[in-house]
Order: structure tokens, then sequence, then C-alpha cells
């Protein structure tokens, strides 16, 4: 295991701080926000109150802050070794292992009593148990010994959603899964696009993701399939379950065409990690504007716009 190398007595407090906030691996973390937001707004259709969404998405962070803390603890070794993750705090031994831990148990206790009482005690649960899913069934069980590791591991990145919709209703809905779902299902085009740019490193540690142990062709076929899977899921929101309206579908059919094309044009260049490399950032894009489009369709005033625009042309 790797110990410090960095003296601590060498960091200003600007700099502590810093170690500690990377830890949470802040980068990741809004777009896990706007997952939950996107859910909120469909549950209150439109009318979100503004004091649960700061607390909701609140509670989000540091829930997920937590949850990236411990995985950083957990992965110290293997982050080590890896070129992209050397200079963590943790490897750089900027932050100690134990020091860490209590600052994730901070942070876990602050999220759940946060979401407990001001919001209620299935949201907090919900965000508890994203954390507890992401490190023992991703961190501790998967990542080191399937290649299934992020699909089944992906479930906890979708709990924001889950989240966000037990916060403003109390309670879970067939609507609230199908977000869920899409979530679980856009992880692994996201997540082996990426893969595919570092299996290198990856393979050194003996992380067995899918390119490393399937190869590319077999990656590129499952991004493949998945990417058609989640464009199809997401329509289900308008149709069959009407939780989401016209401006959502056109958004979602929009986005979902050049998902695909992006998708299918790394079938076709399997080798090309540029295209794998814009297939990876148009993920992030995809559903920062998907969960937007859902907000929007939401919101009161595009039904009135909506409902306007009909008149004028009927
Ligand atoms: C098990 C599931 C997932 C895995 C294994 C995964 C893995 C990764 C990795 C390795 C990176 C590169 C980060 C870096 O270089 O430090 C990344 C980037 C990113 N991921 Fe994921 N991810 C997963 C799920 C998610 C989810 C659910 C979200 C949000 C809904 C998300 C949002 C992002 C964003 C926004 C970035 C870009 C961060 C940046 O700008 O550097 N990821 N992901
Ligand atoms: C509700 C709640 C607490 C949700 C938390 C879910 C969560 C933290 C999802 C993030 C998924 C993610 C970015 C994994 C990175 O994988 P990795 O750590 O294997 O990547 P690495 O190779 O960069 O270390």
């Amino acid at each position: 295991m790797i110990e410090t190398n960095v003296s601590r007595h060498h960091q200003t407090f600007l700099q502590v701080i810093q170690s500690y906030y990377q830890l949470t691996k802040p980068r990741i973390i809004p777009l896990l926000l706007i997952t939950t937001a996107g859910s909120m707004w469909i549950a209150a259709k439109g009318e979100v109150d503004p004091l649960l969404l700061l607390v909701t998405l609140t509670g989000g962070t540091l829930a997920a802050a937590s949850a990236q803390t411990i995985n950083c603890i957990y992965d110290r070794d293997i982050d080590y070794d890896m070129d992209r993750t050397r200079h963590r705090p943790m490897p750089s031994g900027k932050v100690q292992p134990r020091d860490a831990l209590i600052f994730a148990i901070a942070l876990a206790v602050m999220s759940f009593t946060l979401l407990a009482v001001f919001a209620n005690l299935l949201a907090a649960s919900l965000a508890f148990s994203g954390i507890v899913f992401y490190i023992l069934v991703y961190t501790h069980w998967l990542k080191r010994h399937s290649t299934q590791n992020i699909v089944i591991g992906g479930a906890a990145g979708a709990i924001p959603a889950l989240v966000g919709w037990a916060a403003v209703t109390g309670t879970l809905s067939w609507a609230a899964w199908l977000i869920f779902a899409i979530v679980f299902l856009w992880t692994p085009p996201h997540f082996w696009a990426l893969a595919l740019m570092i299996k290198d490193d990856y393979a050194k540690v003996g992380i067995p993701m899918l390119p490393v142990i399937e190869g590319t062709t077999v990656t590129v076929k499952q991004i493949w399939y998945y990417t058609l899977i989640t464009v199809a899921a997401t329509l289900l929101l308008v149709y069959p379950l009407h939780a989401s309206g016209v401006v959502y579908a056109a958004v979602a059919v929009s986005l979902g065409i050049l998902f695909i094309h992006k998708s299918w044009r790394l079938l076709r260049n399997p080798e090309d990690r540029t295209v794998a490399r814009d297939l990876f950032l148009y993920s992030i894009s995809y559903m920062m504007l998907l969960c937007l489009g859902m907000v929007v369709d939401s919101l009161p005033i595009t039904h009135h716009l909506i409902s306007a625009a009909i008149n004028l042309i009927a």
C-alpha cells in the first residue's frame, strides 16, 4: 500500500483544502446533480420548491463526495500505478487514508442528516445506499473482478435520479425508475468509450475493463447496443408514461440521433481513438442536455407557450 511521500508540513492550508476537494472527484458531481434536478422537475410537474432543490442537491453532493473519497482510499494502490490517476491526493500522499476516511464518514453523516431532516427518509436512505453500492458492489466486488463492473456498478451513478424523485414525492414511481434506467443504460457507452482510450492504463494494473479483456471489437458492439437501448428508453418517458411532453420528445430524438450516429461511427472505426473520444465527450453533453430538456419541458411556461401556439394554429 502507498503511504505518504509528501510531507503535510509542506502544504499550505489552501493546498490541504484543495487536496480534500480533489478526493471527491468534483468534476463528475455536477452531472450527477443535473440528473437529480431533471428527475425533481418532472416529479414536481415543473414547480420545484427552491429550498427542497437546494437541500437535495447539497445532500446529493455530500453523498457523491463521500462515495468518491472512499473509492479514492480503496483504489490508492492502482491509482498510484496509473499515469492518469497518480497525481490524486491519496497516491501522491497529500492526504492520509485515516484522515480521508474521517472526511468521508463526516460527508455521509451530513448527507443523510440533511436529506432525512429537510427532505425525507426515503431520499436520505437512497443516497446512503448509493454510497454503499458504489463502494461494496462496484469498487470492492466488481471493479477488479468482472468485465461487467461498470454495467452493474453503474447503478450507483443512476441512484441520484431516484433521490431527486423521492425528495419531491416521498415515493418512487415508474417514471423515476425509467430515469434511473436511462442513466444506467447510458453508463456503458459513456465509460467504455473512455476505456477504449485508456485501456493500456487499466491493463497495466490488472483491472478487467471490457476493452482490456474482450478487445475493441466486442466493446464497440456493446457500446452500439447500449446506445440504441438508451435512446429507446428515453422515449418511453413520453410514451407510454406521459411523464414528459413534446419539448422533451424533440430534445430526446435530436440528441438520440446524434448519439446513435457517433456510436455508429465508432462501430465502423473501432481503433480510432479520436472517434472514441468524441463519443465520450458527447455522452456527457447528451446526458446534460437530455436532463435540461426534462426540466424545460416540465415548466408551466412551456405548457402555456405550447397551448398558445396550438391556439394560434387552430
Ligand atoms: C460506474 C460508472 C462510471 C464509471 C466507471 C465512470 C468513469 C469515468 C472516468 C474514469 C472518467 C474520467 C475521469 C478522470 O479522468 O478522472 C469519467 C468522466 C466523467 N464522468 Fe463518468 N463514470 C461513470 C458514471 C458516470 C455517471 C453516472 C455520471 C453522471 C451522471 C458521470 C459523469 C462523468 C463526467 C461529467 C465526466 C467528465 C469529468 C471531467 O470533465 O473530467 N459518470 N467517468
Ligand atoms: C447517490 C450516490 C452517492 C451516488 C454516487 C455514485 C457515483 C459516485 C458515481 C460516479 C461513478 C464514477 C464516476 C465512477 C468512476 O469510476 P472509477 O472510480 O473506477 O474511476 P477511476 O478509474 O477514475 O478511478
